[in-house]
């Protein structure tokens, strides 16, 4: 008999042919009210799961996959999951680093220089028929080039981040980390300081780091409050890593200069959010890794990381290798 996989997102025809050469596909688009009780009876059936990670499969859910072996996400963020649980079932979580650093990079500088230079706040007023006269110092955004940039997180997507600011805006970077990072040190000239240090003298600051124990609610008001007056703050991370109850005060009272979003406590981000009323904020969902090549990408990635892993071979990005018990 083949083993079951549950999908749980959709995917291409030929890619979905592909999982079906090695697996009986159990198909659900998504996880909801509606599909609860036959996701959950696929669920206790399947042998692996494939996803993403704005699909949250909790652990007490996953108690019920008793005959899991793999889990494989198209993401490189793995949060959903909690991986030591995994881990102590032995089951690994495969995810796909690399191939959105760059997009993800893209989508970062995009959300910088929306911000800075106020661009959908103008924009707006142009469609809006509010363009009457040739604007003023009001309405000025503030210079990208030539400034500092302070990278929280600086791994993948940090450095191919650090890459654009520094070859092609001439930035000065900062970095934090938990461990320096001597390759970025190499090739764009960054610094390693202590977060306190890097928020108090950077222009810009742009929050890449994964979610777990250690970043939940790493920068919070005491955070902000060390932060310039003309500060913008980008978080493309994930909003748990931010308190965003604090960032909305800091922006309301113009602590900071301005924020550009592309994660949120909660997604999709409620209509009623204070953040949907501020200016001076720059709001994406969550679009880091969007577009048609490198989403094709994850998926294809994703799909080689399922059908390896179910054959034992997790020799290639796994995100709980080094919690497994058993190494395959
Ligand atoms: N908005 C979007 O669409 C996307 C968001 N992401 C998010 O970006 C995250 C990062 O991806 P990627 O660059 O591939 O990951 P990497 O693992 O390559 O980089 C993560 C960096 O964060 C640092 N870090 C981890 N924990 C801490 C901590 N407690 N304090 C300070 N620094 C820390 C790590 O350094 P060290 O371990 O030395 O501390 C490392 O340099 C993903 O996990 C995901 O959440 C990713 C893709 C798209
Ligand atoms: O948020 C996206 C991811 O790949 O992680």
């Amino acid at each position: 008999m083949r083993p079951k996989v549950l999908l749980y997102k959709p995917l291409p025809d030929d890619e979905r042919q592909r999982l079906a050469m090695h697996f009986d596909i159990m198909e659900f688009d998504g996880f909801h009210r509606d599909n609860e009780i036959e996701f959950l009876a696929a669920l206790r059936e399947a042998e692996g799961i494939i996803g993403g990670s704005g699909i949250k499969l909790p652990t007490e859910r996953l108690e019920q996959a008793s005959k899991l072996k793999v889990a494989s996400t198209i993401s490189v963020g793995t949060d959903q999951y909690d991986l030591d649980y995994l881990a102590r079932r032995n089951i690994p979580v495969m995810h796909t680093p690399g191939v959105l650093n760059e997009t993800t990079a893209d989508t970062m500088f995009a959300l910088l220089m929306c911000t800075a230079r106020r661009a959908l706040e103008l924009s707006n007023m142009v469609k809006e028929g509010r363009w009457k006269h040739t604007i003023g110092p009001d309405l000025y955004g503030t210079d990208v080039h030539g400034k500092t940039l302070g990278i929280v997180g600086m791994g993948r997507i940090g450095q191919a981040i650090a890459k654009r600011a520094h070859l092609g805006f001439d930035m000065k970077i900062q970095y934090f980390n938990r461990t320096p990072n001597p390759q970025a040190e190499k090739d764009y000239d960054a610094q390693y300081l202590s977060l306190e240090n890097l928020l108090s003298s950077s222009d810009f600051i742009c929050v890449m780091t994964p979610l777990s124990a250690s970043t939940q609610g790493l920068i919070g008001e005491r955070e902000f409050a060390l932060m310039k007056p003309d500060c913008i703050f980008i978080n493309g991370s994930r909003g748990k890593v931010i308190d965003e109850s604090a960032l909305i005060k800091a922006l309301q009272t113009k602590q900071i200069r301005a924020a550009g979003l592309d994660v949120f406590q909660q997604e999709p981000l409620p209509a009623n959010s204070p953040l949907c009323q501020l200016d001076n904020a720059v709001l994406f969902p969550h679009i880091g890794s969007a577009t048609v090549e490198t989403r094709r990408k994850m998926i294809t990635c994703a799909v080689d990381n399922l059908i390896r892993a179910m054959s034992g071979d997790i020799s290639q990005n796994c995100a709980n290798g080094h919690l497994l018990k058993n190494s395959r």
